[in-house]
């Protein structure tokens, strides 16, 4: 691993972090709370957190990312003074992370500590403030000032204008532009490629599944309020984790593993049908064929088998939901099994994401085959699509997710102007498993579908 960057404190010191939590008496918006331009959030139904300002921000790469994380992540909290009387998952210390799925992947995975949280969890709301004290030399470090908030207030909020919103299109990725000015049939026809190319490799005996993915790009206009994507994905996807970290902006159904006082708790997803909710039974239908399909059913298997066997060496009393079950979200359905255990030996929510990623819902089975494939047929690097994104707490439990759903913005300093003013590129990425008997055009439908949360969160 290389931690290429701690903001915040000189380098080689362990920062010393000071977090103090208050309860809140009424319910915040916390929408209202968030940056406009590069928004922390994370929110499922009636359970969030919003982050304001950062006092630490953490980086890393390389294969061993999430264990340095981890270690990283142990120092400061065992360094940190954590007052916290509300005692709730997510009170106290907490840090939000997002890291690269591959391990040659450029891009940076980061862990960010904000300066103040602000978070609701049903009929309970508190805010944390987090500062930055000083070294033992008495000097200042960093900017971890305290909002010198008093009993139980908030900052100012401003509510999000939905109106206030341009929209914005997507089209296949730029980098594959055949020169002859057709985006589409050069990008689709990789990807159609790639699929025939793996299917054929399957049958072939190579590998048992591998999940490829395509993506989209279109450019968000500079100073467009990113908070009302973000308040489409979670008022429409409630049962998913609507997330922004670090200009990761998404939807994820998939819940890569939760840690909470010695519980540990996973959804293991594989197995997709697009919705009809126009047409009822229609809609019936491509649930009932999707519980019924034994290609589903087998690809499924592959999942649970992959998070079974990361998972077992760290908890136990590991039982998973009986059969197979169909999770309804508004643009799919999905094959879902849903596990539980009790903690092992002491591990961070980190350790186990190290552990379980990437789960042959994103990779493929054998594992190491799958990402060798992935690397040689997809035509570029995922970043941070299916890989991991969440939060650690001060006692390493944690909630992550895998990073589905989603999209990656350039950050606001980087807007350049594409022709029509300033914009900041956006690129979604989504994808599927390929096995036996996958059908090119049928994997492109299902990562149409997979993309509708970001291009409709994202429209006009
Ligand atoms: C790879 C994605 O989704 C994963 C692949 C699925 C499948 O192949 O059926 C289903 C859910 C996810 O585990 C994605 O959304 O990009």
């Amino acid at each position: 691993m290389v931690m290429t960057e701690v903001t915040g404190s000189p380098a080689g010191e362990v920062p010393r972090l000071s977090a103090v939590t208050r309860g809140l008496s009424e319910m915040p918006d916390l929408l209202a709370f968030a940056d406009p331009d590069s928004p922390l959030y994370w929110n499922r139904g009636d359970r969030g957190c919003v982050g304001v300002g950062e006092v630490l921000r953490l980086s890393f790469t390389g294969a061993d990312r999430f264990v340095a994380a981890s270690r990283a992540w142990r120092e400061i909290a065992a360094a940190a003074t954590v007052h916290d009387p509300v005692g709730m998952p997510g009170s106290g210390l907490v840090a939000f992370g997002a890291f690269a799925f591959a391990d040659e992947s450029p891009a940076e995975s980061v862990l960010i500590v904000p300066r103040m949280l602000i978070h609701r969890h049903r009929g309970t709301a508190w805010v944390t403030e987090v500062t930055l004290a000083r070294a033992p030399s008495g000097e200042a470090l960093g900017e971890g000032v305290g909002s010198g908030l008093g009993e139980g207030s908030l900052p100012v909020g401003r509510p999000v204008d939905p109106a206030a919103w341009n929209g914005v299109e997507f089209f296949p990725a730029p980098e594959r532009e055949n020169g002859e000015g057709s985006l589409a049939g050069s990008e689709i026809g990789a990807y159609l490629d790639g699929v025939s190319e793996a299917t054929a490799r399957v049958v072939a005996g190579e590998l048992e599944k591998v999940v490829l993915s395509r993506q989209v790009a279109g450019e968000v206009r500079a100073g467009q309020d990113l908070r009302v994507p973000l308040l489409r994905l979670s008022e429409r996807y409630l049962d998913c984790w609507t997330f922004a970290v670090d200009n990761l902006i998404g939807a994820s159904p998939e819940t890569l593993v939760r840690s909470t006082n010695g519980a540990v708790s996973a959804r293991v997803l594989a197995g997709t049908r697009g919705r009809h909710p126009e047409d009822p039974a229609r809609d019936r239908a491509a649930r009932d064929e999707l519980l019924r399909s034994a290609k589903e059913q087998h690809e499924h298997d592959f999942a649970v088998q992959s998070v079974v066997s990361a998972l077992s060496p760290h908890v136990s009393e590991l039982r998973t939901s009986d059969a197979p079950f169909a999770l309804q979200l508004p643009n799919v359905w999905h094959l879902a099994t849903d596990l539980g255990a009790a903690l092992g030996a002491e591990a961070t929510a980190l350790e186990l994401v190290d552990a379980l990623h990437p789960t042959a819902a994103v990779a493929g089975t054998p594992t190491a085959d799958a990402v060798a494939m992935i690397a040689e047929l997809e035509p570029f690097d995922r970043g941070r699509y299916s890989g991991a994104v969440g939060w650690i707490d001060a006692d390493g439990d944690g909630e992550w997710v895998i990073a589905l759903r989603c999209a990656q913005l350039a950050p606001p300093s980087e807007a350049s102007d594409g022709g029509l003013g300033p914009g900041r590129v956006i690129v979604a990425t989504a994808g599927g498993g390929i096995v036996e008997g996958s059908d090119p055009q049928h994997e492109l439908g299902e990562t149409v579908s997979k993309f509708r949360p970001i291009t409709e969160a994202f429209a006009k």
